[in-house]
């Protein structure tokens, strides 16, 4: 389903001269082996899935659809980004669908917050609390004002029923209110961390509410794991990439733009940011991502990419098939002149910017490319490549030698915050 090319790259070594140690690192991670693998729940998932909780998730969103017309996701970090990327992802940014999903808890923004308070006050509204840790700041302040949104709303009871809590399945604090207040729970499995979480009932609920096939995700990840289960450099393309990256990092490369051609994909950038960053940033090393859509961000980064520090690369994340595409009118004044696009599909237009873009990048400006192409937008190849994601940041960040697994480093700003306000 995914294709990988390093053809416009400029890469050094060849990848195939890793497959040792790859090999040796797949095996770690199948045998839970490697650095932190206690949370590689993530890498069976796909077949391991708990079905009973699956059943539950499809039976709560059909009721959810047609209880309200907001339905509030409030979690941050891995508790909120996939399922954003799946909605805007698969949906599209204008999608006509009932209800709306609006996320919060992800700020401590007073305006945004407020925005929305104001927003939804008129409003039917269902709330998914997202926490596997359930103490995470931004997301408890705003569930605390949710909850008497709720409460004032519709009254304790109703409320209660209005409430889905996403978290950990035996402890927390979110836990423990879920449990007293009698909402509906679901659970994060304790080997799987947030930012893999995103094919776990933390994404799979919201997604679900937004109408999009869990079914066919779930499908697209256990394509992915079988496609993948093979090290063979040659047979397996998030390996070749997870490889690709160190060789362009060794060359002196120490950024990663993330760069697609659709706007409905810069939610997954943002999932994506998070997965690299928080995985791989680390032990004084990593890449930095970083993202940009275009042809939109050439008309404000590309000046740098082009001929700037040459501190990056690009990958280009591609789909083949659009969902939507029409045929460029002719004009019988032409005074725009843009009659030489009559007949064009805008697809066309869009897939030769992609063209001209990367000889200018690659040839011009000497900023390698990577390519990795999927046919097109659904929920399964979205599962697909969220699989493939975490297989090849897993691979990249063993191949680092660090713990792909663990982000010690968040935990400094919340110390400084907690002292600051006074927290004991
Ligand atoms: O689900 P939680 O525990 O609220 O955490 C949210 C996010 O915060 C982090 O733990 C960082 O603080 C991320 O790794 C995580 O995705």
């Amino acid at each position: 389903m995914i294709t990988f090319e390093t053809a416009h790259a400029y890469l050094s070594e060849d990848v195939k001269s890793y497959q040792k140690e790859v090999t040796r690192l797949h095996e770690q991670l199948m045998n839970k082996t490697g650095k932190g693998s206690d949370y590689v729940g993530w890498v069976e998932w796909p077949n391991a899935y708990d079905k009973e909780e699956f059943a539950r998730i499809k039976k709560a969103a059909a009721v959810i659809a047609k209880q309200c017309d907001v339905f509030l996701v409030c979690g941050i970090g891995g508790s909120y980004l996939g399922a954003r990327a799946a909605i805007e992802t698969i949906n599209g940014l204008y999608a006509d669908k009932q209800p709306e999903v609006i996320f919060i808890g992800n700020t401590f923004s007073s305006t945004y917050i407020m925005q929305v308070l104001n927003y939804i006050k008129d409003k039917e509204v269902v709330v998914n609390v997202i926490s596997k840790s359930g103490t995470t700041t931004e997301t408890a302040l705003a569930f605390r004002l949710l909850k008497q949104f709720m409460e004032k709303k519709y009254g304790k009871a109703e409320a209660a029923k209005r409430i889905y809590a996403t978290t950990d399945k035996n402890k927390g604090t979110l836990k423990t209110i879920a449990d007293k207040e009698g909402y509906e729970t679901f659970a994060i499995p304790d080997d799987i961390g947030g930012r893999f979480s995103v094919i776990t009932a933390v994404g799979l609920l919201p997604i679900a509410v937004a109408g999009i096939d869990i079914d066919a995700l779930m499908e697209g990840t256990r394509k992915a794991y079988q496609d993948l289960a093979d090290p063979n450099l040659e047979k397996n393309p998030a390996y070749a990439y997870a490889v690709a990256r160190r060789i362009l990092e060794k060359q002196g490369k120490c950024a990663e733009m993330l760069v697609s051609y659709e706007f409905q994909m810069s939610s997954f950038a943002e999932w994506w940011k998070q997965l690299f960053g928080e995985s791989e940033g680390k032990d004084g090393r990593g890449i930095l991502p970083c993202s940009a859509v275009f042809s939109t961000d050439l008309h404000s980064l590309g000046q740098f990419i082009q001929d700037g520090n040459k501190m990056l690369f690009e990958t280009l994340l591609m789909v083949d098939k659009p969902q939507q595409d029409m045929i460029f009118p002719e004009d019988k004044d032409n005074a725009d002149g843009m009659n030489y696009l009559a007949g064009k599909s805008l697809d066309y237009v869009n897939k030769m910017a992609c063209k001209g873009t990367l000889e200018a990048h690659e040839i011009t400006g000497k900023v390698p490319n990577l390519m990795i192409t999927i046919p097109e937008l659904n929920a399964e190849s979205f599962g697909y490549v969220c699989y493939f994601f975490f297989r090849a940041v897993a691979m990249s960040v063993y191949l680092q030698d660090s713990n792909p697994f663990d982000q010690p480093g968040v935990e400094v700003y919340k110390k400084n915050m907690f002292r600051l306000l006074g927290k004991n």
